[in-house]
């Protein structure tokens, strides 16, 4: 897809799966796609996530919101599940696999790459990456396995490094420092918990959309 129009799509980038709900996923992604989110990543990861037949059944349900609100539909690391249901895209991480052999097996899909510096963002593109999920950037409770956590500077990094592609940066990310992590150099802020544990996510949503502009305009 072409650069730009992924930068725009990578606004407000909601990631969720059964696990991180408040409330029923469904319902909570109804109004986050209504509070503005411009992206939907499907992840079930961690302890008693859920079935691979629920899995499935949740996936075609939240692909059918997607459709209907005109957002793109990504999944997490399950490229057999990005197949069967036809999604818009797959993310992986730096262990899931070949990523040359699963651009090529996939090329018309959006392919995401989680990376953690310049070396792996430059590895990534090559082999033909869309776009690249950049983190955690601040602490987050929401993944326990995560690398370690590195502030605004790996994308200002990035971007010396001259690295133009589409970069959204994650972990732990809310409407208090979206602002920053925009002016640092990502095109776009990636969420679980800020949307997924609101009491509200039409609301968050829409916070977040509302300093991701701000701080677009002020770049
Ligand atoms: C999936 C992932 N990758 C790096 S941090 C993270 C979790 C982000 O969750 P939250 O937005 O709740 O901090
Ligand atoms: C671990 C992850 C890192 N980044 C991203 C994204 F925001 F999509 F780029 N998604 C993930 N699941
Ligand atoms: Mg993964």
């Amino acid at each position: 897809m072409e650069y730009n129009t992924l930068k725009l799509q990578l606004k407000v980038y909601f990631i969720m799966g059964s696990l991180n709900c408040r409330a029923e996923p469904e319902l909570v992604l109804e109004q986050a796609l209504k509070g503005g989110a411009t992206l939907f990543q499907y992840r079930e990861k961690g302890e008693g996530c859920l079935s691979p037949d629920q899995k499935n059944a949740l996936a075609l349900s939240l692909q059918k919101i997607c459709g209907k609100n005109h957002v793109p539909f990504i999944i997490n690391d399950d490229i057999d599940l990005m197949i069967s249901l036809n999604a818009d895209g797959l993310h992986i991480g730096q262990e899931d696999g070949d990523l040359n052999q699963i651009r090529s097996s996939i090329p018309d899909k959006i392919l995401g790459v989680s990376v953690h510096n310049v070396e792996e963002a430059e590895d990534a593109l090559r082999a033909g990456a869309d776009y690249l999920g950049v983190g955690p950037i601040f602490d987050t409770s929401t993944k326990m396995d995560t690398r370690d956590v590195m502030g605004f500077s790996v994308l200002k990094e990035l971007r010396a490094a001259g690295i133009t592609a589409p970069i959204v940066g994650i972990g732990g990310i809310s409407e208090e420092n979206a602002f920053e992590v925009i002016e640092a150099g990502a095109d776009g802020v990636s969420v679980i918990s800020a949307i997924s544990q609101h009491v509200n996510p039409e609301k968050a949503a829409s916070g977040l959309l509302e300093r991701v502009e701000k701080g677009l305009e002020s770049k």
